[in-house]
């Protein structure tokens, strides 16, 4: 049986070059395109088809910062599919932030200006708002959303016999001393993004714990910097086009500069191919490309306790009781 791939966040980006190189790697494989927006979701099957015409590609519309549309799409999912092998939960968004040009300019005279440059760490603020839902956009579509999906997605995920696997898209830019556990949604604060992104690698983490026993694994990447919507909304267009010869020889000093999306499929790819039990729940998977344009993906321990892991876990089941009985909706589907 060919495996069932969803990819959520499939029409641009990272999402939608995943989509091709799972194409490549396997022609047969059933890929599920989950997206907001269905006129760009049309356009990426569309291309997708004309490199495998005979390749199985369906759309869902999924807007996972909407609650309706994840438990809508969700049982869309389970009409048409019995299993799901594969779930890639890519979607993820940055939105107004500011670029510290100061901390930026400081930084790059310090010791530590490979790591500000590859992880970004003290340079960006975000402005974040709140969605229908009562919820923090940049929380609900990086994680809630994703997390309320694959709640709703355990009947198709959990079989002993054949393992599932999670895969989040995560961040170098995920930062442990940007997150809380009292304000888990980052309602207080300007880094929503790293706190988004650190709350991913708790999720992954605690997920494993109540899961794996099920068949269900999940897992973590870092696609590294790549150019893509969500980068290119950080600066005016001309600043980016001042900058992109200074980023291909910042490649010679760090492996994270991986720029294009193919390069940042690079771990998600890698994982498609790996045996779910075989991988380390503790670790993270880096998209690496040398000066040469030579990918590899390297793996490096996660910044996160089990313990912390399992509290907001537990908070996160407390908030999806919540909010589903807002909507009405059972915690699991029949
Ligand atoms: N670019 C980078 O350097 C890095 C990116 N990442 C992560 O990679 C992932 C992909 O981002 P990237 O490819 O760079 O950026 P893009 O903006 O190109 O892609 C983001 C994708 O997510 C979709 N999306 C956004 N919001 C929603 C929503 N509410 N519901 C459904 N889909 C949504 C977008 O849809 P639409 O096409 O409709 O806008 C788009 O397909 C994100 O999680 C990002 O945080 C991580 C590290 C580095
Ligand atoms: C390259 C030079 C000299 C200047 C660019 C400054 C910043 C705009 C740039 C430096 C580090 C970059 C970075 C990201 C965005 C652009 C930078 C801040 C990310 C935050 C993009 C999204 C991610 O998830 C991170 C992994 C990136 C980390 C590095």
């Amino acid at each position: 049986m060919q495996p069932v791939v969803l990819v959520t966040g499939a029409s641009s980006g990272i999402g939608s070059a995943l989509c091709k190189r799972l194409l490549r790697e396997d022609a047969g494989v059933r890929l599920c395109l989950a997206c907001r927006n269905m006129q760009k979701a049309t356009a990426t099957k569309a291309v997708l088809l004309a490199a495998h015409p005979a390749a199985q590609v369906t759309l869902v519309r999924l807007d996972v910062s909407s609650l309706e549309s994840v438990l809508r799409a969700a049982s869309e999912i389970q009409r048409r599919f019995q299993r799901l092998d594969y779930l890639f939960l890519n979607a993820g968004i940055m939105p107004n932030t500011h670029v510290s040009f100061k901390a930026l300019i400081s930084g790059l005279f310090s010791g530590r200006a490979v790591h500000m440059l590859s992880t970004a760490e003290g340079l960006l603020t975000q402005e974040d708002c709140i969605t229908a839902d009562g919820l923090q956009a940049v929380f609900e579509t990086n994680l809630f959303g994703h997390f309320i999906l694959i709640r709703q997605l355990e009947p198709l995920l959990c079989c002993l016999e054949k393992p599932s696997l999670l895969i989040w898209t995560s961040s170098s830019n995920a930062r442990k001393s940007a997150f809380s556990l009292t304000d888990y949604q980052h309602s207080k604060g300007k880094e929503s993004y790293s706190s988004s992104k650190y709350a991913t690698d708790l999720a992954s983490v605690a997920l494993n714990k109540h899961f794996n026993k099920q068949g269900l694994y999940s897992s973590v990447v870092c696609p590294g910097l790549v150019m893509t919507n969500l980068t290119y909304g950080i600066l005016p267009s001309f600043f980016w086009k001042l900058l992109m010869p200074i980023m291909w020889i910042i490649r010679f000093f760090t492996k994270t500069y991986t720029l294009t999306p193919y390069n940042g499929a690079e771990a998600q790819v890698w994982l498609f191919k790996q045996k779910p039990e075989s991988l380390d729940a503790l670790m993270k998977y880096h998209s690496c490309t040398s000066p040469m344009g030579k990918n590899c993906v390297e793996s490096q321990k996660m910044d996160v306790e089990e313990e912390t892991a399992e509290i907001f876990y537990q908070k996160l089941l407390e908030l999806e009781k919540h909010v589903l009985a807002k909507l009405n909706a059972p915690l699991s589907p029949k």
